[in-house]
């Protein structure tokens, strides 16, 4: 009664906004849903639609972008069928849908004003990992077969109870699987199943059978799994974390042959998720991700390039994360409005930096720590072709360089290439790219110590978010913003703008 009692009191003092992740927004920037950068928050009473177009079919999702709100529990999963008279270009009986999340006890609230003391206070791993919302805390689906475990009772216990998959036996199915995750990277499989992953982030990839398949926050994808195994019994489905020294138990659900119990609890033992570590298991499957044959090839040649140092760094005794050594901080006034209308207090004078210098050794923590805080506003030229070079690096501690999945709204980007160490640039590196088929996305990893190539096509004017989907990686400023074609932003709804200097503007009659 009493946390019910404080969502209440919650509700009356907080703005909101939903950003419809996958979906590109093309013709309406106001409406993918980020806080100071597209759009006025949404406050207490207030009303703001959403409209926009569905551009193309997938498997999305769409969650909060206000503070730490997705990590809170405001997502849900995003489907767009073919249009009528359209095919898939494979063929499935029946359809499942997971959405995968990680759940902390301690609320957001506390968990922000810990990320932002001085010394900082980190969030630590997850209590839970869930699978459409469901999980197990402090006892095991399969207790039989995780020694020094209670067994959660599946059928009664409600927190406890696994999501079941209902199948028939010898069909085919499509898995529709998203991670929203704050934190976790995670692994998933399915006892004595393989799984043949034909979608990615809304793009059809060329099929590909794999035994486990690893999904970072903000990525989906869509598998296609064949009942083809022992009709008596049903199978665990299994996630666990990747990428970070697991504290987090695996989540498990069911995947349940009928005519069997729902409940039937497997004959055989969960999969086990690979080694947390094992980073050349997870480059093994990432770059086995091609786009599907007929996929529009990226353009030969670039014009822009812009290369992107992703450091840990310190700013008067806090922790932040830094782009080319500047932690982004988000405006009063959200962009959108304030740079269609040329407000003189939108950005700084100085734009940030294309590169980071070469001799930035990223085997190592920074050589001098201490880092600045700025927009990290990119303006892009309108229907240019950008490059960009996430380089990932040394954290703070010795020998510790983590996994960041980087996701780009109003945009799909062609994930060109991965290399291990510091990019260079020269003949070495561009060998490394694929210009014949690779993937596009709009979610992408940086491997500890690596360096990923994103293309993509300033085609869409708008001002959009390009930032690391860890949600306290976010809290912590590790983003940039791409302000693109702003002259060729059609008039942005009121409702929109109605907040900050927009705000005044609107009341003196200039609407953005
Ligand atoms: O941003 C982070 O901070 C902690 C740690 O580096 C400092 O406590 C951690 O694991 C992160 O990912």
């Amino acid at each position: 009664a009493k946390a019910r009692h404080l969502k209440w009191e919650v509700s009356h003092t907080e703005g909101v906004v939903i950003h419809w992740h996958g979906v590109r927004q093309i013709g309406t920037p106001w409406a993918d849903g980020t806080a100071a950068i597209s759009q006025c928050a949404i406050n207490p009473e207030e009303t703001f639609t959403y409209r926009f177009v569905v551009d193309k079919p997938g498997t999305y999702f769409y969650h909060g972008h206000y503070g730490m709100q997705r990590a809170a529990g405001l997502y849900g999963s995003l489907i767009v069928d073919v249009a009528d008279g359209e095919e898939e270009p494979f063929k499935y009986d029946g359809e499942l849908n997971l959405l995968l999340s990680d759940w902390y006890h301690e609320s957001i609230y506390n968990q922000m004003v810990g990320l932002s003391s001085s010394p900082m206070r980190w969030i630590g791993e997850p209590q839970s990992l869930l699978i459409n919302g469901r999980g197990q805390f402090n006892c095991s689906l399969a207790a039989a077969h995780t020694p020094g475990t209670k067994q959660c009772t599946a059928g009664g216990n409600r927190h406890c109870a696994p999501v079941i998959l209902p199948v028939e036996p010898n069909k085919t199915y499509r898995l529709r699987i998203a991670s929203t995750t704050s934190l976790a990277s995670l692994n998933l499989a399915i006892g004595n199943h393989k799984l043949t992953v034909v979608e990615a982030d809304g793009n059809y990839v060329e099929p590909f059978v794999v035994d486990d398949m690893d999904i970072y926050s903000g990525d989906s994808y869509s598998v296609l799994l064949t009942t083809d195994q022992d009709p008596s019994s049903n199978y665990w489905v299994s996630i666990g974390v990747r990428g970070r020294a697991p504290k987090t138990a695996p989540a498990l659900a069911l995947l349940n042959y009928r005519p069997n119990r729902g409940f039937k609890l497997p004959a055989i033992a969960p999969p086990v998720t690979p080694a947390w570590n094992d980073t050349a298991h997870s480059k093994a499957f990432t770059t086995q991700i091609k786009a599907r044959a007929g996929t529009p090839p990226p353009p030969a040649t670039s014009d822009r390039r812009i290369e992107l140092l992703n450091t840990q760094n310190k700013l008067d005794g806090h922790i932040k994360w830094s782009i080319n050594n500047v932690s982004m901080v988000l405006p009063a006034t959200p962009y959108l409005g304030s740079l269609k209308l040329g407000l003189k207090t939108a950005l700084a004078a100085a734009r940030p930096a294309d590169t980071f210098g070469r001799a930035y050794d990223v085997t190592r923590p920074p050589h001098n720590p201490n880092t600045t805080t700025g927009d990290n506003v990119y303006v892009l030229r309108h229907n240019t072709t950008v490059d960009v070079v996430l380089q990932n690096a040394n954290a703070l501690q010795h020998n510790v360089s983590e996994v960041h999945p980087w996701h780009l709204h109003g945009h799909d980007f062609w994930v060109l290439g991965y290399g291990e160490g510091a990019y260079r640039g020269d003949a070495a590196d561009a060998a490394r790219l694929n210009l014949v088929n690779p993937p596009l996305r709009n979610t992408a990893v940086i491997f500890p110590y690596g360096w990923t190539a994103l293309r993509f096509v300033a085609d869409n004017p708008g001002v959009w978010a390009f930032h690391c989907h860890i949600e306290p990686h976010l809290h912590m400023g590790m983003g940039v913003i791409f302000a693109e074609a702003i002259e060729r932003v059609g008039k942005v709804p009121k409702e929109a703008v109605s907040c900050g200097a927009t705000a005044t503007a609107l009341m003196n009659g200039d609407h953005p």
